[in-house]
């Protein structure tokens, strides 16, 4: 489990104040108040339908909040769109696959500086994430297409770096994926904070996201019903037994046959 380091004071990179937000007339988000610290992973949890993916949206500008403040970096952000808030830093990884499967990975990985319009700039920060992620690397001349989910989900979060964002929303990225694929993408999503971006992740594999994550936030009913360590729900029978689909994990059941660090899939349906 990574801990926070520095001895600086944790500052709050992201605010949300009473959010609500829905997609007609009725709303799904029903007062949201998050803190995202900067530097950190945080994970939202929660049964299905809760209101997580809504809430990234509300986020990075897809949903604009019917009322309360999204407030990025000290700034009120809820009125902008989704593209200034993509240049302010917020970049977002949808659920869906969103690589061009006919183009390279690397075709791949430069489109996403697109709105940079600066060519060397796109070079170099291509050197950076190639440095980074030596799938990129390794497989730079392979049509997208050809990757596995999992390291199609890699290229994915690679691709972020090159708007070098402050900070990442990733929404469910190992769903669908094999246990040692879900392994590789929690490494990537470790390592992002390592490097000092800021990181927002749902997932439904609670587990594996806790245990990836300095700060958990439970939501239920478009609300947030509970906040806290990424450990500390982990360890929380009462936890458990609500929201990660069973009761307290018996320690490990057999010795050869020992859980991953990033613990199994738990579905909570
Ligand atoms: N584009 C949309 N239009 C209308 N309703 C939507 C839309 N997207 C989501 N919803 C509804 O909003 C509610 C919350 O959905 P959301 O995707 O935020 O939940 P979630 O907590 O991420 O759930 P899941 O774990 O199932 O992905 C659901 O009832 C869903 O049907």
């Amino acid at each position: 489990m990574m801990t926070h380091t520095t001895s600086e004071p944790a500052k709050a990179l992201l605010t949300l104040d009473g959010v609500t937000a829905g997609y007609g007339a009725g709303l799904i988000l029903r007062g949201i108040d998050l803190t995202v610290t900067a530097g950190q992973v945080t994970c939202l949890i929660g049964p299905n339908g809760s209101g997580k993916s809504t809430t990234l949206k509300t986020i990075s500008g897809l949903l604009k909040p019917a009322s309360g403040t999204v407030t990025f970096q000290g700034e009120d952000i809820s009125r902008l769109n989704a593209r200034q808030r993509l240049l302010r830093g917020i970049v977002h990884v949808p659920q869906d696959r969103s690589l061009f499967p006919a183009m390279t990975v690397r075709e791949n990985v430069e489109m996403g500086g697109y709105v940079l319009r600066d060519r060397r700039l796109v070079a170099e920060r291509w050197e950076h994430i190639a440095a980074s992620f030596p799938l990129v690397a390794d497989r730079a001349g392979a049509h997208a297409g050809s990757l596995s989910g999992g390291e199609q989900k890699t290229v994915e979060i690679a691709r972020t770096l090159m708007l070098d964002p402050v900070l990442i929303l990733l929404d469910e990225p190992s769903i669908g994926l094999d246990p040692k694929s879900r392994t590789a993408v929690f490494r990537s999503i470790t390592d992002l904070a390592a490097s000092g971006r800021s990181v927002l992740l749902v997932e439904q594999n609670s587990r594996s996201g806790l245990a990836v994550s300095h700060t958990g936030v439970v939501l239920e009913g478009g609300r947030v019903v509970l906040t806290g360590t990424g450990a500390g729900l982990l360890s929380d029978p009462e936890v458990g037994r609500l929201y990660l689909g069973a009761g307290a994990r018996p320690s490990a059941p057999l010795a050869s046959s020992a859980p991953s660090p990033l613990g199994d899939r738990t579905p909570q349906d």
